[in-house]
């Protein structure tokens, strides 16, 4: 920690611990439940601002974790479910306990059944929530057995802590949170939430289970708000409808995105501030503030998308930045690992030159639209195979069949790769990880991310990074370093991707694709943008990884450049090979003159 950050710290405990002193029981519990709704903030944070998942009903979690403290405290235990559990405590521990354990549960099953389908989108989980959370608090106030009603459950105060005591325990609840959430996302996997917010489809074709990372991320925030939520009913000692209600919910969302998304910092003193001056107008103008609250969500995320103190946080962090630069990251050459594929080494177990992936009789439409009509091909290791063909012939479809088990109908794409073997209709991230990298034709990357950070989730090929560690060295392939420095991405490697030029994604993509140590890599145009001496150099880089044993399947216009570099053409017309040979042979084709001159191919 630098020096500044640790005065900052020390000065914020300083204010912390004085504060109760020079207020009285009233201000210390406004405190305590503001830094209580900090936590929520913060998580919330976590999952949408970090993740990128709309939780609409956060309020939910808050809710049971007060009400299963509530529950066994008062009604379970008058109906002898919950007695002496190690005395009196042990009843409010047991509450506890069922809260966040319920929350955590129904968080996973909500956002498993919202997230895992293939159509799925925010949308759904903007609904769902919402809808959730409405539910609950209709069935909670119809259901007299779940202590529902006007008043809902009260007189349950976990007893000997005073106000005091609750401020300090509260304070501290909420530097543990903030300090975990700083470590997670600064950390390696931090990368990997974010890159799962900016551009999932990509993170997925890295070999990331993007799903499973917003599932968990979505549990977990779901079980520290239900832990705020608990320790706000054993403090306030009342359980009701409010604490899950969809106001409540709004006032959430409205600290996180007031505070400023994705920075941790902002939504914590978003919460408190506003809660405060919540608390006070509330009593006043209870109407007026809910209009208010309201109309400032829509004002920030319609004028000020980075919130009202995100810039804020940002500058402090900037200044703090500019005494003490933040460490970056560097690319560099990594030793090969013999229990790594190792694209600049012969691959261990590469196969000779056989077969990598076979494809028989593929059939893909959109609608009546036929685009491949029952493609047979063989990809083969170490061999540098183009595919060519007019514009629509079918060559991205082609990738994107190959790539996503999911979108075949009719025929057989199979992969002889080492390892584990795949299904019939293996998801994206499965394939990734067998060894199939792909580089998009119109360049996908993650706008938050730097050059380098890109690089490190493609290194790991969907191996979960650590939630703690942050790597200061990015180790990839000798060729990824070519790469970097042929597409002038050299010096470039704390520019985050958002800021490069086209041209500069292009070969970013590329960097990925190789460092993700594949044992096929499809590069849909990846010399689209380059100069004639550049398209050389990513010739050679390929050249090379085609000599090292991996099966390079490029898909290219220029067809100057395929016959230079490609040891056999395959040539796409209509959804069908009308050509596979080696490249002169592909040159004099009829067949090929024609559909490239737009005759018809017999
Ligand atoms: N999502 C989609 N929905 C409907 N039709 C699509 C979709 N994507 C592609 N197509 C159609 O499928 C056909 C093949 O498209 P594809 O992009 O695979 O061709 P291509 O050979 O890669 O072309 P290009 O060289 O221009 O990139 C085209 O007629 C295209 O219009």
């Amino acid at each position: 920690m630098s020096r500044s950050v640790t005065a900052a710290a020390a000065a914020i405990a300083v204010v912390v611990l004085v504060t109760p002193f020079l207020s009285g029981t009233y201000y210390q519990q406004l405190l305590a439940q503001a830094f209580l709704y900090a936590i929520v903030a913060v998580s919330l944070d976590f999952v949408w601002g970090y993740a990128g998942v709309p939780d609409l009903g956060h309020a939910l979690w808050f809710g049971i974790g007060a009400l299963s403290v509530g529950h066994t405290t008062t009604v379970l235990s008058d109906v002898g479910l919950v007695t002496e559990v190690h005395g009196s405590a042990g009843r409010y521990l047991v509450g506890v306990v069922i809260g966040v354990v319920t929350a955590t549960v129904l968080a996973a099953i909500v956002a498993r059944l919202c997230l895992s389908s293939r159509r799925s989108n925010d949308f759904y989980i903007v609904v769902v929530t919402l809808a959730l959370a409405t539910a609950a608090v209709t069935v909670y106030d119809q259901t007299p057995g779940l202590g529902g009603g006007e008043n809902g459950l009260f007189g349950f105060n976990l007893p000997g802590v005073s106000s005091l005591g609750w401020y300090y325990i509260t304070a501290a609840m909420l530097a543990v949170t903030v300090a975990v959430a700083l470590v997670v996302v600064r950390s390696d996997f931090g990368l990997l939430m974010r890159a799962v917010r900016d551009n999932a489809p990509r993170a997925r074709y890295l070999g990331y289970n993007d799903v499973n990372v917003k599932i968990w991320v979505f549990t977990a925030g779901a079980a520290v708000t239900a832990l705020a939520g608990a320790a706000f009913a054993m403090m306030t000692g009342v359980a009701n409808d409010g604490q899950f209600s969809f106001t409540l919910a709004t006032s959430m969302l409205v600290w996180v995105a007031v505070g400023g998304r994705a920075t941790i910092v902002g939504p914590m003193i978003g919460a408190i501030v506003m809660s405060l001056a919540g608390a006070k107008l509330n009593e006043q103008f209870p109407a007026q503030w809910t209009i208010i609250e309201g109309a400032l969500l829509i004002a920030v995320v319609v004028f000020i998308p980075g919130g009202l103190l995100g810039p804020l946080v940002r500058l402090a962090g900037r200044l703090l930045a500019h005494r003490h630069p933040p460490r970056g990251r560097v690319i560099a050459a990594a030793p090969a690992e013999p229990d790594r594929p190792a694209p600049d080494g012969p691959a261990p177990d590469a196969d000779g030159g056989g077969p990598v992936i076979r494809i028989r009789d593929l059939v893909f439409g959109y609608g009546s639209l036929r685009v491949l009509d029952g493609v047979a091909l063989d990809v083969v290791a170490g061999e540098l195979l183009c595919v060519v063909g007019p514009n629509g012939a079918g060559k991205s479809t082609l990738t994107n069949v190959i790539t996503d088990g999911r979108l075949r109908s009719r025929g057989t794409v199979e992969f002889l790769l080492p390892g584990r073997r795949l299904g019939d209709r293996p998801a994206p991230h499965e394939i990734a990880r067998a060894g199939v990298g792909r580089k998009f034709q119109i360049p996908s990357v993650f706008a938050s991310l730097t050059v380098a950070e890109a690089l490190l989730l493609a290194d790991r090929r969907g191996a979960l990074p650590s939630p703690w560690r942050r790597s200061a060295t990015v180790g990839v392939a000798p060729s990824v370093i070519d790469i970097v420095r042929i597409a002038g991405l050299a010096g470039r490697a704390d520019t985050p991707s958002a800021d490069l030029s086209h041209g500069l994604r292009q070969g970013l993509e590329v960097a990925m694709a190789v460092a993700a140590r594949p044992r096929v890599i499809i590069l849909d145009e990846p010399t689209a943008g380059l100069t004639a001496h550049e398209r050389h150099d990513i010739g050679q880089v390929l050249e090379h990884l085609r000599d090292i044993g991996i099966a390079v399947v490029l898909i290219e216009h220029d067809l100057d450049f395929v016959i230079r570099v490609s040891d056999r053409v395959v040539v796409l017309h209509g959804g069908r090979v009308i050509e596979d040979g080696p490249p002169e042979t592909v040159r004099g084709s009829d067949a090929v003159r024609s559909a490239y001159l737009g005759t018809a191919v017999r």
